[in-house]
């Protein structure tokens, strides 16, 4: 499905002398999946609970950046591909770059990790986008010599490309899982939670997340775009998205988290912290929902993430804070709070993100302390667990999920990562067990056998 990267002209890298062209046309509904299927390169998948859904395939342009200056690299390379933009299509499939970031600015492209810069966005060539009112095609070229006739041409093209797609993807089989490890284990975790309970109860931590990931190892090569149409079914309320900048390994899965959304002035983000599951009964559902509301602890851990959040976009305009309430997911409830903001000024969505990335929801409080706390204490690399995943376009607006329930995976290996608020009344016990379910919605589209614990 996708053209050969970089087509006679374009330029994958923003170039002050290229155009950016795109032409989108109305298409019958067609299947995503097998869209995603037939591309292998810069796939990517993007699909928000308020109904968006972008599939897209080969890159007409990408942003990268490292190091600490990585969102103004960003922001400055967006400012040049987006300076020059033809675009004739519905709102809705105007140019947008989907990506993400790693979670710390001095990540290392290797191990699982590999092929995954520590920012990259991609522009794609050819993407498809599924809204309220239809489902479009888009062509999007990039270059000094990009122009209408050959974006036309290249829609045409793609197409009857797609013509050839079959319309429904028939489900896969599971892969199959063959044997499973923890990077680091029940004991030894439950240890490392015990040191920093030791750290924040002695001084001025206050709030760690620590997370684990889950190695393993799949009987058939794992189909990411079937793995993602099922957890459509089982997480429904959730966003979905998929990173796969090589052929290699894609990073997906289908957090419930908001990090930031921004519409011209508006802001919408929110607090999740605090888990409980969920009950077998309607009666014992509402008595963990019960519990989740009426736990200090909890509420401590729900607090902090809730006054960090709104000093920090206290800085770019006007904050309010929602309701309280219960998030109930298929697996896990969690107290979450909506905050949103009417901005002051102009600001991208992207120095959005860098201000409340880390949010203490997966970082914790003082960020620099809980931050090299996690560095000495954890002995496996986050790589773009826990970070931003979205879009942003011309205008600075976008949307970005924390990407939390989620996995790297490829050919016959998954790694899925789950992570746990830590305060000082925390138990090293609880945490481990409050940690399992947040691996259960990718594994449980891994494994073949229901469970039978
Ligand atoms: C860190 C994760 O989840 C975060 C931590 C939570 C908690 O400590 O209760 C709840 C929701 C998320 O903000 C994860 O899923 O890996």
């Amino acid at each position: 499905m996708n053209p050969p990267d970089g087509e006679a002209g374009a330029a994958l890298v923003p170039d002050a002398d290229a155009a950016l062209v795109s032409r989108s046309c109305e298409v019958s509904d067609v299947s995503f999946g097998s869209f995603l299927a037939a591309g292998d390169r810069h796939r990517i998948h993007w699909a928000a609970p308020d109904g968006l859904e972008v599939v897209g395939g080969g890159a007409a342009a990408r942003l990268t950046a490292d190091g600490p200056d990585r969102f103004e690299t960003l922001r400055r390379d967006a400012e040049t591909l987006f300076s020059v933009v033809d675009h004739e299509g519905p709102a809705a499939t105007r140019p947008r770059v989907f990506g993400g970031l790693a979670f710390g600015a001095d990540h290392d492209a290797a191990g699982v990790w590999e092929g995954f810069p520590a920012a990259a966005f991609t522009l794609p060539a050819v993407q498809l986008t599924r809204v309220d009112d239809g489902t479009y095609l888009t062509v999007t070229r990039y270059g000094p010599d990009a122009d209408a006739d050959g974006a036309e041409e290249a829609l045409a093209a793609a197409r009857d490309r797609l013509d050839d797609l079959p319309m429904m993807r028939a489900r896969g089989e599971k892969p199959g899982v063959v044997d499973t490890e923890w990077l680091v284990d029940r004991e030894e975790w439950t240890a490392q939670v015990a040191s920093v309970i030791d750290r924040i109860r002695g001084g001025d931590l206050r709030k760690v997340v620590l997370a684990t990931a889950l190695r393993v190892d799949l009987a058939e090569e794992i189909d990411i775009p079937d793995t993602l149409g099922r957890l459509r079914r089982t997480y429904p309320e959730c966003y979905r998205f998929l990173v796969q900048p090589t052929g290699g390994k894609g990073f997906f899965g289908p957090p419930p988290e908001r990090l930031v959304r921004r519409e011209g002035e508006v802001v919408e983000t929110e607090a999740l912290a605090g888990s409980m599951p969920r009950g077998d009964t309607p009666e014992a559902d509402a008595e963990y929902a019960r519990s989740l509301l009426e736990s200090d602890k909890l509420q401590h851990e729900q607090r902090l993430v809730v006054d960090t959040i709104c000093e920090q976009l206290d800085a770019f305009g006007t904050v309010g804070e929602g309701q309280q309430d219960v998030r109930k997911l298929t697996n896990i409830q969690h107290l979450q709070t909506p905050i949103n903001a009417v901005l002051d000024g102009d600001t991208h969505v992207l120095t959005l993100v860098e201000a409340l990335h880390p949010t203490p929801a997966v970082g914790g409080l003082p960020l620099d302390l809980a931050l090299s706390t996690i560095r000495e204490t954890e002995t496996w690399d986050r790589g773009w667990y826990a970070s931003p995943v979205g879009w942003f376009d011309a205008a600075g607006d976008g949307e970005f999920a924390v990407g939390i329930r989620s996995g790297v995976a490829g050919g016959r290996e998954a790694t899925l990562f789950a992570g746990n608020g830590i305060v000082g009344d925390s138990d090293p016990a609880d945490e481990w067990d409050e940690l399992q379910p947040k691996v259960r919605p990718i594994m449980d589209e891994l494994e073949r056998e229901a469970r039978t614990e």
